[in-house]
């Protein structure tokens, strides 16, 4: 990949400056970024990846291969139009944004692109994304490959169909956000049966990476590693009762399908603006 231009500077954007530059994907001097007017926003990325921030649209557009596109679903528009002009049909346009369809942005670009469109998470902060990718008709193998590489640098990536990203999205776009509340919900529950948050917290995040290591490496379901843990009479079955009682599983299968809803919405109701214009 020679060059990338990446619109928007917020922290996913930060995320993969950081993920592609770790693996060497492309040369610092090669990633260059833009965003809404914060100078003091890029000149911090500039000076902390060694990258190039720029509001010169020539400039950040000049050879790019591969264009990001990181900026809220609700500023895509004005986003979009403003670049329009520089989009090509040989560049590949990485999208991120939540909801907001291929077509949608061809749209708004008034030309046909070849578009990778993904749902990352915050993990790929930390290189521990899990991002599902869609491509469209336009996308060459060669684009595929870089946008595998590409998604790789902050995690696992997996290719779904673009009518799977709203589900996606309500499960592991949002997904960290129902992990932490599980985690603040422990925490406080330990403070209030005498642990020390300091301690407690060490034993928490343990106990969530031992449980998914074993989901990953086992072959049993979860329900079974469940059962193992639950002796009769024993301990966990009188905290899983609580669960049960209070509908906690019901609880998390209504809060992911409202955040895959919601997902839908939001590129729905971009859309329809589209068509009022
Ligand atoms: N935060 C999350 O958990 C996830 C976010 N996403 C998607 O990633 C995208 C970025 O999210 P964040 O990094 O959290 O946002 P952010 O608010 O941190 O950053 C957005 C950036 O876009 C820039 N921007 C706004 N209007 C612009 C314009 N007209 N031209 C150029 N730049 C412009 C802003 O100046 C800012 O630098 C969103 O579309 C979101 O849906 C995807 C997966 C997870
Ligand atoms: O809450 C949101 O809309 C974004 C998309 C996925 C995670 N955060």
């Amino acid at each position: 990949m020679k060059k990338m231009t990446i619109i928007g500077g917020g922290s996913m954007a930060e995320a993969f400056i950081s993920g592609i530059l770790e693996n060497g994907l492309v040369n610092r001097k090669n990633v260059w970024v833009t965003n809404h007017s914060n100078k003091v926003r890029l000149d911090y990325l500039e000076e902390r990846y060694g990258i190039n921030g720029s509001y010169d649209l020539n400039e950040l557009f000049i050879d790019t291969d591969i264009v990001m596109l990181a900026m809220k679903p609700k500023d895509a528009a004005t986003a979009i139009d403003k670049i329009r002009k520089y989009l090509t049909e040989e560049m590949l346009i990485v999208s991120v944004l939540a909801g907001v369809s291929m077509n949608t942005i061809e749209m708004l670009a008034g030309r046909q692109l070849a578009i990778a469109r993904a749902m990352p998470n915050t993990s790929a902060a930390v290189g521990k994304s899990a991002t599902a990718i869609a491509i469209n008709e336009r996308v060459s193998e060669s684009q595929l490959e870089m946008a595998r590489k590409l998604f790789e640098t902050v995690g696992l990536a997996a290719f779904v169909e673009e009518s799977q990203l709203d589900a996606v999205t309500g499960l592991s776009g949002s997904g960290p956000a129902y992990i932490y509340y599980l985690i603040e919900a422990m925490e406080n529950s330990a403070v209030e049966i005498g642990l020390e948050k300091q301690i407690a917290k060490q034993l928490i995040v343990q106990t969530l990476i031992g449980a998914a290591e074993m989901v990953k490496s086992s072959a049993k379901p979860p329900e079974q590693l469940r059962r193992e843990v639950t002796s009769p009479g024993g301990t966990t079955e009188a905290g899983v009762q609580i669960l049960e009682a209070n509908g906690v599983q019901q609880a998390f299968i209504s809060c992911i399908k409202a955040a895959a809803t919601q997902s839908k919405k939001m590129g729905d109701a971009l859309c329809s603006q589209l068509k009022v214009y």
